[in-house]
C-alpha cells in the first residue's frame, strides 16, 4: 500500500504565527489518528547523517570477530554489538544485528538497595578497528535528541500545555537510545512473517517518548492503521517519527504509540536504519497532563497489554524493557534481581 503518512514540515513551527497555528494543527491531528508521521524541514545538516550512515556501514561490514568483541553481554549498561537471531517479538524470531549506544558517562556510584534502573548509565563500547564511528554516532545522537526535544514542545503546544510542559522529564540527562541496525535478506518461507516473508522484526511499540528514524532505501517498515498495515516508505530527507508509550502514558491515550513491523528485505537484499529513541529521565515520573476539556473528550485511554505492563515510574520502566529484550545480558549483570530468573532465554523484543 503507498504511504498515506503525513508529511510534517517543521520549519512550519520555527516559523511562528500561522504557519506555526497549521503545524501544530497538523500534528495534532497526526499523533491522535496515525501517530507516524515523516518530519522534513529539520534543519540537521545533511553531513551528520551522512557520516552516520557511512560509519553504520562500515561497522557492519567489520568481520564477526570484531563485532562480537563488543558483544552488549560485555556490558551492564546494555550497551554493545548484538547479533541477530538473538531478539523475538512476541514468541516470533527477528533477523537483525544491531550496536546499541546512548549518552556517553561514568558509570554512577551504585550505593547497596538503589533501584536496579541506576546501574544503566555508564559507557558505551566502540571497536577498535573503527575509531571514526564513536564521533559520527554521537553526533548524530545530540543532533537527533536536539530535534526529538524541539518537537516534544511542539507536542506540548499542540495539546493545549506550556511549551515547556515535558521539559523536566527531559531536563539534563535525557534517556538517549541510539542503535544502528541491519536487517539481512530472508528467502520467503524462512520462518513466519508477515505476508510469507520473513520477519526482520515483529509488531511492537516502541517504549520511550519519541523515535526518529532514519531508512535506507529499501523499505520494510510497516505501521498499523485503522486501515490496516502501511507502508512506510522512504523519503529522502526526512525522519520517520512515531510516539512512545510514554506519550500515550502522558496523555491518557490521546496521542497513540502506534505499533510497527519490518518485513524483512528478500534474499540478496538488506535494509540498514538508523533509530534514536529520546526517552525521559530514568529518575523521573511520568505526569498525568491536564488536557483542555476538548480534548480530553478525545482520549482513548490506554491500551492495557497484560503482556507488557506500563509502569509511570520511568527507571523501572525502561529496566524492565531492557531486561526483557536482552535476557543474556540480565543473567550476567542482573541474576541478583528477582524478575531475571523467569526470563525466557532470547530476548523479548517489545
Ligand atoms: O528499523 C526500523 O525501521 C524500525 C526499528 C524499530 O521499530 C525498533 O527498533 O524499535
Ligand atoms: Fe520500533
Amino acid at each position: 500500500m503507498t504511504a498515506p503518512l503525513p508529511i510534517l514540515d517543521l520549519g512550519r513551527f520555527n516559523a511562528g504565527g500561522v504557519a506555526r497555528d497549521g503545524f501544530l494543527a497538523d500534528l495534532r491531528a497526526a499523533v491522535r489518528e496515525v501517530g507516524f508521521f515523516y518530519l522534513s524541514g529539520h534543519g540537521v545538516p545533511d553531513g551528520l547523517a551522512q557520516a552516520a550512515w557511512a560509519e553504520a556501514h562500515r561497522f557492519f561490514d567489520l568481520p564477526p570477530a570484531a563485532k562480537d568483541a563488543i558483544a552488549m553481554v560485555n556490558s551492564p549498561h546494555f550497551r554493545g554489538y548484538t547479533r541477530a537471531g538473538a531478539e523475538r517479538t512476541r514468541g516470533q524470531p527477528d533477523w537483525r544485528e544491531q550496536l546499541d549506544i546512548g549518552t556517553e558517562r561514568a558509570a554512577l556510584a551504585v550505593r547497596p538497595g538503589a533501584p536496579a534502573w541506576t546501574r544503566l548509565p555508564g559507557p558505551n563500547q566502540w571497536p577498535a578497528a573503527q575509531p571514526a564511528l564513536r564521533d559520527a554516532l554521537l553526533a548524530w545522537q545530540e543532533a537527533a535528541t536536539t530535534i526529538a526535544i524541539r518537537l516534544l514542545r511542539a507536542f506540548a503546544l499542540a495539546l493545549g500545555q506550556a511549551a515547556d510542559a515535558f521539559d523536566p522529564i527531559v531536563a539534563e540527562t535525557p534517556n538517549q537510545h541510539l542503535k544502528i541496525i541491519r536487517y539481512p535478506g530472508r528467502a520467503s518461507g524462512d520462518a513466519a512473517g508477515p505476508d510469507g516473508r520473513g520477519q526482520g522484526v515483529g509488531a511492537h511499540k516502541d517504549s520511550g517518548l519519541l523515535t526518529l528514524l532514519l531508512q535506507d532505501d529499501q523499505g520494510g517498515l510497516q505501521v498499523e492503521t485503522a486501515a490496516g498495515w502501511v507502508d512506510a516508505a522512504p523519503i529522502p530527507g526526512t525522519f520517520v517519527v512515531n510516539a512512545g508509550e510514554l506519550l500515550e502514558l502522558a496523555t491518557d491515550g490521546y496521542i497513540r504509540a502506534t505499533v510497527h513491523r519490518v518485513v524483512a528485505p528478500p534474499a540478496g537484499a538488506r535494509r540498514t536504519s538508523i533509530a534514536f529513541f529520546l526517552g525521559a529521565r530514568l529518575d523521573a515520573r511520568v505526569p498525568l497532563l491536564a488536557l483542555p476539556p476538548a480534548l480530553k473528550a478525545e482520549a482513548r485511554g490506554l491500551t492495557s497489554d497484560p503482556l507488557n505492563p506500563l509502569f509511570h515510574d520511568i527507571g523501572a520502566n525502561y529496566m524492565k524493557g531492557r531486561l526483557r529484550s536482552h535476557p543474556d545480558v540480565a543473567r550476567r549483570h542482573y541474576a541478583d534481581l528477582p524478575e531475571v530468573a523467569a526470563l525466557p532465554a532470547v530476548g523479548e523484543y517489545s
